[in-house]
Protein backbone atom coordinates (compact mmCIF):
# COMPACT_ATOMS: atom_id res chain seq x y z
CA UNK A 1 0.00 0.00 0.00
CA UNK A 2 1.45 3.31 -1.07
CA UNK A 3 1.98 6.02 1.90
CA UNK A 4 1.32 9.68 1.03
CA UNK A 5 5.33 11.72 0.27
CA UNK A 6 4.24 14.56 2.59
CA UNK A 7 3.51 17.84 0.03
CA UNK A 8 6.99 19.83 1.41
CA UNK A 9 4.90 23.02 0.13
CA UNK A 10 2.05 23.03 3.04
CA UNK A 11 2.13 26.48 4.40
CA UNK A 12 1.40 26.24 8.59
CA UNK A 13 1.68 29.59 8.97
CA UNK A 14 -1.89 29.99 6.27
CA UNK A 15 -5.02 28.48 7.38
CA UNK A 16 -7.49 28.03 4.73
CA UNK A 17 -10.03 27.05 6.79
CA UNK A 18 -10.17 27.19 10.41
CA UNK A 19 -13.28 25.78 12.49
CA UNK A 20 -13.57 26.24 16.33
CA UNK A 21 -16.97 25.24 18.49
CA UNK A 22 -18.93 23.72 15.29
CA UNK A 23 -22.34 22.66 16.13
CA UNK A 24 -24.74 21.46 14.29
CA UNK A 25 -27.99 19.29 15.28
CA UNK A 26 -31.33 18.57 12.92
CA UNK A 27 -34.30 18.76 15.32
CA UNK A 28 -33.06 16.84 18.75
CA UNK A 29 -30.49 14.83 16.88
CA UNK A 30 -26.80 16.66 17.62
CA UNK A 31 -24.32 16.25 15.02
CA UNK A 32 -21.46 17.47 15.53
CA UNK A 33 -21.16 19.15 19.11
CA UNK A 34 -18.15 21.30 19.06
CA UNK A 35 -15.63 20.79 15.88
CA UNK A 36 -12.35 21.60 15.74
CA UNK A 37 -10.16 21.57 12.84
CA UNK A 38 -7.50 23.78 11.04
CA UNK A 39 -6.58 23.03 7.04
CA UNK A 40 -3.63 24.68 6.14
CA UNK A 41 -2.96 25.97 2.80
CA UNK A 42 -0.74 22.95 0.69
CA UNK A 43 -2.24 20.21 2.79
CA UNK A 44 -4.53 17.24 2.00
CA UNK A 45 -6.72 16.09 5.30
CA UNK A 46 -8.61 13.38 5.54
CA UNK A 47 -11.48 13.00 7.36
CA UNK A 48 -12.21 9.87 8.68
CA UNK A 49 -15.53 8.51 10.70
CA UNK A 50 -18.11 6.03 10.76
CA UNK A 51 -21.38 6.28 8.46
CA UNK A 52 -23.54 8.97 10.07
CA UNK A 53 -21.43 10.67 12.21
CA UNK A 54 -21.80 14.00 10.21
CA UNK A 55 -18.61 14.11 7.73
CA UNK A 56 -20.66 14.75 5.18
CA UNK A 57 -22.52 17.88 7.00
CA UNK A 58 -19.33 19.07 7.83
CA UNK A 59 -17.84 19.86 4.38
CA UNK A 60 -20.98 21.14 3.40
CA UNK A 61 -21.07 23.24 6.16
CA UNK A 62 -17.76 24.49 4.89
CA UNK A 63 -19.15 24.71 1.19
CA UNK A 64 -21.73 26.96 2.44
CA UNK A 65 -24.64 24.43 1.64
CA UNK A 66 -25.53 24.04 5.27
CA UNK A 67 -25.71 26.44 7.65
CA UNK A 68 -24.10 26.21 11.14
CA UNK A 69 -26.04 26.18 14.64
CA UNK A 70 -23.00 27.52 16.65
CA UNK A 71 -18.91 28.28 16.46
CA UNK A 72 -16.85 29.91 13.80
CA UNK A 73 -16.44 28.64 10.41
CA UNK A 74 -13.91 30.34 9.00
CA UNK A 75 -12.89 29.89 5.03
CA UNK A 76 -9.99 31.84 3.23
CA UNK A 77 -10.31 33.98 5.70
CA UNK A 78 -14.06 34.69 5.46
CA UNK A 79 -16.83 33.69 7.98
CA UNK A 80 -19.43 32.07 6.49
CA UNK A 81 -22.22 32.57 8.33
CA UNK A 82 -21.21 36.07 8.01
CA UNK A 83 -21.43 36.37 4.43
CA UNK A 84 -24.47 37.54 2.59
CA UNK A 85 -25.71 35.64 -0.85
CA UNK A 86 -23.63 37.17 -3.14
CA UNK A 87 -20.07 36.98 -0.91
CA UNK A 88 -21.20 33.38 -0.39
CA UNK A 89 -21.13 32.82 -3.65
CA UNK A 90 -18.10 34.27 -4.65
CA UNK A 91 -16.72 32.22 -2.03
CA UNK A 92 -18.35 29.16 -3.20
CA UNK A 93 -16.71 29.31 -6.15
CA UNK A 94 -13.06 29.12 -4.37
CA UNK A 95 -14.57 25.90 -2.90
CA UNK A 96 -14.13 23.22 -5.24
CA UNK A 97 -16.89 19.97 -4.26
CA UNK A 98 -16.54 16.47 -5.75
CA UNK A 99 -19.46 14.95 -4.83
CA UNK A 100 -20.03 10.98 -3.75
CA UNK A 101 -22.15 10.46 -7.13
CA UNK A 102 -20.26 13.09 -9.75
CA UNK A 103 -23.24 14.65 -10.10
CA UNK A 104 -22.88 15.26 -14.10
CA UNK A 105 -25.91 16.03 -16.07
CA UNK A 106 -26.56 13.01 -18.05
CA UNK A 107 -28.20 14.71 -21.33
CA UNK A 108 -24.69 16.74 -21.72
CA UNK A 109 -21.60 15.88 -23.18
CA UNK A 110 -18.22 15.91 -20.89
CA UNK A 111 -17.43 18.70 -23.23
CA UNK A 112 -20.99 20.36 -22.49
CA UNK A 113 -20.84 19.19 -18.68
CA UNK A 114 -17.03 21.28 -18.49
CA UNK A 115 -18.16 23.97 -20.47
CA UNK A 116 -21.60 24.75 -18.52
CA UNK A 117 -19.78 26.41 -14.89
CA UNK A 118 -17.33 28.43 -17.31
CA UNK A 119 -20.64 29.61 -19.12
CA UNK A 120 -22.35 30.44 -15.55
CA UNK A 121 -19.54 31.99 -13.82
CA UNK A 122 -16.77 32.71 -16.28
CA UNK A 123 -19.03 35.15 -18.49
CA UNK A 124 -15.87 37.58 -19.55
CA UNK A 125 -14.53 33.90 -21.32
CA UNK A 126 -14.71 33.49 -24.70
CA UNK A 127 -15.09 30.22 -26.46
CA UNK A 128 -11.79 30.09 -27.12
CA UNK A 129 -10.97 30.71 -24.00
CA UNK A 130 -13.52 27.88 -23.02
CA UNK A 131 -12.04 25.29 -25.20
CA UNK A 132 -8.66 25.65 -24.25
CA UNK A 133 -9.04 25.66 -20.39
CA UNK A 134 -12.01 22.05 -20.78
CA UNK A 135 -8.87 20.87 -22.84
CA UNK A 136 -6.22 21.74 -20.07
CA UNK A 137 -8.40 19.89 -17.32
CA UNK A 138 -9.62 16.81 -19.61
CA UNK A 139 -5.86 16.53 -19.90
CA UNK A 140 -5.07 16.95 -16.29
CA UNK A 141 -7.57 14.35 -15.73
CA UNK A 142 -6.32 11.98 -17.99
CA UNK A 143 -9.41 12.01 -20.56
CA UNK A 144 -9.02 13.92 -23.41
CA UNK A 145 -10.68 11.70 -25.64
CA UNK A 146 -14.07 11.20 -23.79
CA UNK A 147 -14.91 14.91 -25.04
CA UNK A 148 -17.83 14.28 -26.94
CA UNK A 149 -18.96 10.99 -25.27
CA UNK A 150 -21.75 11.20 -22.94
CA UNK A 151 -21.32 10.66 -19.53
CA UNK A 152 -23.43 7.67 -19.16
CA UNK A 153 -20.99 5.84 -22.22
CA UNK A 154 -18.26 6.59 -19.21
CA UNK A 155 -17.05 3.94 -16.41
CA UNK A 156 -17.26 4.46 -12.71
CA UNK A 157 -14.11 5.97 -12.67
CA UNK A 158 -13.92 8.19 -15.55
CA UNK A 159 -17.39 9.82 -14.60
CA UNK A 160 -15.29 10.50 -11.36
CA UNK A 161 -12.51 11.65 -13.26
CA UNK A 162 -14.62 14.31 -15.16
CA UNK A 163 -16.40 14.95 -11.87
CA UNK A 164 -13.04 15.78 -10.66
CA UNK A 165 -12.22 17.92 -13.73
CA UNK A 166 -15.26 19.95 -13.61
CA UNK A 167 -14.55 21.00 -10.36
CA UNK A 168 -11.11 22.28 -11.10
CA UNK A 169 -12.14 24.00 -13.93
CA UNK A 170 -12.89 27.00 -12.03
CA UNK A 171 -9.38 27.33 -10.65
CA UNK A 172 -10.84 26.43 -6.66
CA UNK A 173 -7.95 27.34 -3.80
CA UNK A 174 -9.59 24.33 -1.68
CA UNK A 175 -11.09 20.98 -2.80
CA UNK A 176 -13.11 18.49 -1.30
CA UNK A 177 -13.69 14.94 -2.04
CA UNK A 178 -16.68 13.22 -0.66
CA UNK A 179 -15.95 9.39 -0.62
CA UNK A 180 -13.78 9.77 -3.96
CA UNK A 181 -13.47 5.72 -4.13
CA UNK A 182 -16.57 4.67 -2.78
CA UNK A 183 -17.78 2.40 -5.23
CA UNK A 184 -14.82 1.60 -7.67
CA UNK A 185 -12.35 -1.40 -8.27
CA UNK A 186 -8.97 -1.47 -6.48
CA UNK A 187 -7.15 -0.45 -9.48
CA UNK A 188 -9.62 2.43 -10.30
CA UNK A 189 -9.09 3.90 -6.60
CA UNK A 190 -5.16 3.60 -7.03
CA UNK A 191 -5.79 5.96 -10.02
CA UNK A 192 -8.41 8.36 -8.63
CA UNK A 193 -6.26 8.49 -5.34
CA UNK A 194 -3.36 9.24 -7.58
CA UNK A 195 -5.04 12.21 -8.92
CA UNK A 196 -5.83 13.76 -5.93
CA UNK A 197 -2.38 13.76 -5.14
CA UNK A 198 -1.28 15.21 -8.72
CA UNK A 199 -4.21 18.01 -8.63
CA UNK A 200 -2.68 18.83 -4.74
CA UNK A 201 0.73 18.72 -6.99
CA UNK A 202 -0.39 20.72 -10.23
CA UNK A 203 -3.02 23.01 -8.94
CA UNK A 204 -1.51 23.74 -5.57
CA UNK A 205 -4.94 23.08 -3.77
CA UNK A 206 -5.25 23.03 -0.34
CA UNK A 207 -7.76 19.81 0.32
CA UNK A 208 -10.85 17.55 2.79
CA UNK A 209 -10.88 14.19 1.38
CA UNK A 210 -14.18 12.55 3.31
CA UNK A 211 -12.91 8.47 2.91
CA UNK A 212 -14.11 5.17 4.57
CA UNK A 213 -11.37 3.16 2.55
CA UNK A 214 -8.18 3.55 4.19
CA UNK A 215 -5.68 2.50 1.64
CA UNK A 216 -7.06 6.02 -0.03
CA UNK A 217 -6.50 7.64 3.63
CA UNK A 218 -2.73 6.34 3.51
CA UNK A 219 -2.16 7.60 0.19
CA UNK A 220 -3.77 11.10 -0.37
CA UNK A 221 -3.40 12.44 3.40
CA UNK A 222 -1.07 14.33 4.71
CA UNK A 223 -2.70 14.40 7.96
CA UNK A 224 -5.52 12.81 9.27
CA UNK A 225 -8.47 13.49 11.83
CA UNK A 226 -10.94 10.83 12.98
CA UNK A 227 -14.64 12.08 13.84
CA UNK A 228 -16.29 10.06 16.84
CA UNK A 229 -19.34 11.31 18.80
CA UNK A 230 -19.47 14.85 17.11
CA UNK A 231 -15.58 16.06 17.56
CA UNK A 232 -12.26 15.16 16.44
CA UNK A 233 -10.88 12.83 18.91
CA UNK A 234 -8.02 11.56 17.17
CA UNK A 235 -5.40 13.72 14.89
CA UNK A 236 -2.25 12.74 13.19
CA UNK A 237 -0.79 10.57 10.77
CA UNK A 238 -2.18 7.43 9.93
CA UNK A 239 -0.31 5.62 12.28
CA UNK A 240 -1.04 7.96 14.87
CA UNK A 241 -4.73 7.45 14.44
CA UNK A 242 -4.96 4.00 14.86
CA UNK A 243 -2.37 3.40 17.39
CA UNK A 244 -4.95 4.20 19.92
CA UNK A 245 -6.27 1.20 22.49
CA UNK A 246 -10.19 3.61 22.04
CA UNK A 247 -12.42 0.48 20.71
CA UNK A 248 -14.76 2.64 18.56
CA UNK A 249 -11.11 3.67 16.39
CA UNK A 250 -9.66 -0.18 16.16
CA UNK A 251 -13.22 -1.55 14.88
CA UNK A 252 -13.10 1.28 12.33
CA UNK A 253 -9.58 0.00 11.43
CA UNK A 254 -10.82 -3.55 11.15
CA UNK A 255 -13.88 -3.25 9.95
CA UNK A 256 -12.39 -1.12 6.58
CA UNK A 257 -8.90 -2.06 6.31
CA UNK A 258 -8.99 -3.87 2.58
CA UNK A 259 -5.51 -4.29 1.84
N1 LIG B 1 -30.48 17.91 5.85
C1 LIG B 1 -30.60 17.03 6.85
N2 LIG B 1 -31.72 16.94 7.59
C2 LIG B 1 -31.82 16.08 8.62
N3 LIG B 1 -30.83 15.24 9.01
C3 LIG B 1 -29.70 15.26 8.30
C4 LIG B 1 -29.51 16.17 7.19
N4 LIG B 1 -28.26 15.96 6.69
C5 LIG B 1 -27.69 14.99 7.46
N5 LIG B 1 -28.56 14.58 8.42
C6 LIG B 1 -28.26 13.58 9.43
O1 LIG B 1 -27.02 13.88 10.02
C7 LIG B 1 -26.30 12.67 10.29
C8 LIG B 1 -24.91 12.75 9.67
O2 LIG B 1 -25.05 12.69 8.26
P1 LIG B 1 -23.81 12.72 7.27
O3 LIG B 1 -24.37 12.58 5.88
O4 LIG B 1 -22.98 13.89 7.54
O5 LIG B 1 -23.03 11.40 7.68
P2 LIG B 1 -21.64 10.86 7.12
O6 LIG B 1 -20.69 10.79 8.25
O7 LIG B 1 -21.23 11.66 5.92
O8 LIG B 1 -22.07 9.39 6.69
P3 LIG B 1 -21.70 8.50 5.39
O9 LIG B 1 -20.31 8.06 5.61
O10 LIG B 1 -22.68 7.38 5.48
O11 LIG B 1 -21.90 9.36 4.17
C9 LIG B 1 -27.15 11.53 9.77
O12 LIG B 1 -27.85 10.95 10.85
C10 LIG B 1 -28.10 12.19 8.81
O13 LIG B 1 -29.34 11.52 8.77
Amino acid sequence: MSLKKTNPNINRENKVIEIRGLKKAFDDFEVLKGVNLDLFQGENLVVLGRSGTGKSVLIKIIAGLLSPDEGMVKVLGKEVDKLNSKELDKLRLKVGFSFQNSALYDSMTVYENLEFPLIRHAKSMTRAERDQAIHFVLDAVGLLQTANQMPSELSGGQRKRIGIARTLILKPEIMLYDEPTAGLDPITCIEINSLINDVQERFNTSAIIITHDLTCARSVGDRMVMLLDGQFKREGTFEEVFSSDDERVKMFYDYNFVN
